[in-house]
């Protein structure tokens, strides 16, 4: 079955509620400018002009909407976005962007990972609508150990088997949210939207990504981001 063929319409719920902690910065990460444009912008427009996003919903901290409201319409884009509050924590924030989108299929995508291209998104989404459900990684390049409160080794899995996880991830919007929900009644938090769509047993194909889909985090963050920016500006490959 071809993504063409099924005309499977997808939203997309960009996360831009955090507080940038370990960022340290005054203003939150995904507003600090990246080039031209805030952090948030680029992570916009990279699913602006993909034909089968319909929706787009952009997930702000409470007091920054009638801001992020000017910035939308100050860089234009295809689509009109809908700004909202987000939640405590970035669980909260992605199920505030859920119930304001009913598309068959959703992409979750962090603010601050403004340079995953088309090409990826497109693979991501294509995955979910052949397999049920889709997220982007690559492999890990480091060994992985785990280590305990007294900081020993306890083991090494093997790392043939590890994938580093990043965004987008692409669900069906039924099984998202009920995962959403079952979670919520458990008090289970999870880091990503995959492990709630995993405990209610759906199988979760993964994507090979791109290494320079980075999450900017910390401050080192910001100078490879410029560093990737530019690198994409020339048209240069990036791995
Ligand atoms: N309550 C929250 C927390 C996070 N996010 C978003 O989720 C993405 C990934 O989170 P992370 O990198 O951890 O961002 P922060 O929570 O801002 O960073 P930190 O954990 O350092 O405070 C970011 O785009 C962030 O804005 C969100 O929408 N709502
Ligand atoms: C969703 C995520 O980006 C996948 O790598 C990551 O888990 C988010 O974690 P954070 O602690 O909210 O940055």
């Amino acid at each position: 079955m071809t993504v063409e063929s099924n005309n499977q319409e997808a939203a997309v719920i960009v996360v831009a509620a955090g507080r940038g902690t370990r960022m340290g910065t005054k203003e939150s990460k995904q507003y600090l400018m990246l080039e031209d444009k805030p952090i948030f912008v680029h992570t916009l427009e990279a699913f602006d002009r993909l034909p089968f996003i319909k929706e787009i919903v952009l997930v702000t901290g409470e007091q920054d909407v009638p801001r992020c409201q000017d910035w939308v319409k100050a860089y234009p884009l295809e689509h009109t976005v809908k700004v909202i509050p987000g939640g405590a924590e970035r669980q909260h924030s992605v199920y505030k962007g859920l119930l304001e989108t009913d598309c068959e299929w959703v992409l979750v995508h962090d603010g601050v990972r403004p340079f995953v291209s088309e090409a990826q998104i497109t693979a991501c989404y294509e995955a979910a609508v052949r397999e049920g459900a889709s997220i982007l990684a690559v492999p890990v390049k480091d060994t992985v150990k785990q280590v305990n409160d007294q900081a020993y080794v306890t083991s090494t899995p093997d790392r043939r088997s590890l994938w580093a996880i990043q965004t987008p991830q692409a669900f069906r919007h039924s099984d998202l949210r009920r995962a959403h929900e079952k979670a919520m009644e458990e008090g289970f938090l999870g880091t990503d939207d995959s492990m709630l769509v995993e405990r209610i047993g759906v199988p979760v194909k993964v994507v090979e990504g791109s290494y320079s889909n980075i999450k900017i985090t910390t401050p080192e963050d910001l100078d490879y981001a410029d560093f990737i920016r530019q690198k994409k500006r020339n048209g240069e490959r990036l791995t």
